[in-house]
């Protein structure tokens, strides 16, 4: 690897290095990445763990986003499956995209060879409604970049596992799968930007996701996308948009999505 690919390599070893320490796991098996209004979620996966503040940790920027918790939780769950839960950071936070996804890395090099990404998504596709939870089945990477640097052509189909889908499906047969569209942000989209991300085939609109999974597959791990729908996308209901209904609209299913995640990590 190039200077530039490895220092983003190595604070993700370091980061995990020191994880191992603060939580006594030498290794994990699982991580989820908790989106906007995602947090309460956690309680529900698993409630007695280890928090690591993420500002003591080699590389992580304390989030300074609403809905995204300032701690990395370790806790087993199920057989012993030792899970890492952490927040993100936002490409529109005006951070270098290694940063982004620097969490993801760090989860890659503590052992988690799989990883759940949830986040608050704008519906596109007639018929979601809110506090629908949506399975990704695949992603539009609209932000114009790439957590990648260099020849490291990686391969994206089955991107989101679609073992971990007929999985999620074992548990709620009802669940829909969509395409995520992930945009730079931070502003919401037009309804004229929305009228052409259904027309490109975009289900969910989101402002996350897709540099995690694209970094999370160059790792190696198998990858799982959960939306939740909190709000309908711009021009669809004639209101406007803003970030407390995102966090509300989270905050109201996060229970119910946390018992399918919990559900989910210990089937995977
Ligand atoms: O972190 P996620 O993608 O879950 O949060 C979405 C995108 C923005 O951060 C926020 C806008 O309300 O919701
Ligand atoms: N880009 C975008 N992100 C969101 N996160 C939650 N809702 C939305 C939305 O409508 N658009």
């Amino acid at each position: 690897m190039t200077g530039t690919q490895q220092e983003p390599q190595i604070l993700a070893q370091s980061a995990a290095a020191a994880l191992a320490e603060r939580t006594g796991s030498e290794t994990h098996d699982i991580a989820v990445v908790l989106g906007s209004g995602w947090k309460p979620a956690a309680d529900e996966i698993g409630q007695d763990g280890i928090e690591v503040p993420v500002a003591e940790l080699p590389g992580f920027l304390a989030p300074v986003v609403a809905g995204h918790g300032g701690s990395i939780r370790s806790v087993e769950v199920g057989d012993k499956r030792v899970l890492l839960m952490l927040g993100r950071t936002h490409r529109y936070e005006g951070h270098p995209v290694h940063q982004v996804v620097h969490g993801v890395r760090t989860a890659a090099a503590a052992g988690c060879r799989t990883i759940v990404l949830t986040n608050a998504a704008g519906g596109i596709r007639e018929g979601y409604w809110v506090g629908q939870p949506v399975l990704i089945s695949d992603h539009l990477n609209l932000t114009a970049t790439s957590p990648l640097v260099g020849a490291e052509f990686v391969d994206l189909t089955d991107l989101y596992s679609s073992r971990l889908r007929d999985v999620a499906r074992g548990i709620d047969a009802s669940l829909q799968e969509g395409v995520y569209a992930g945009l730079p942000g931070p502003h919401f989209e037009t309804p004229a930007e929305i009228r052409m991300l259904r027309t490109i085939g975009a289900d969910l609109v989101g402002m996350s996701t897709v540099l995690e999974a694209i970094a999370a597959r160059a790792a190696g791990m198998e990858v799982f996308g959960l939306s939740m729908v909190t709000n309908l996308a711009a021009g669809l209901t004639g209101q406007p948009l803003n970030h407390l209904e995102v966090l509300e609209a989270g905050r109201q299913a996060a229970t119910e999505m946390g018992k399918l995640l919990r559900e989910l990590v210990v089937r995977a």
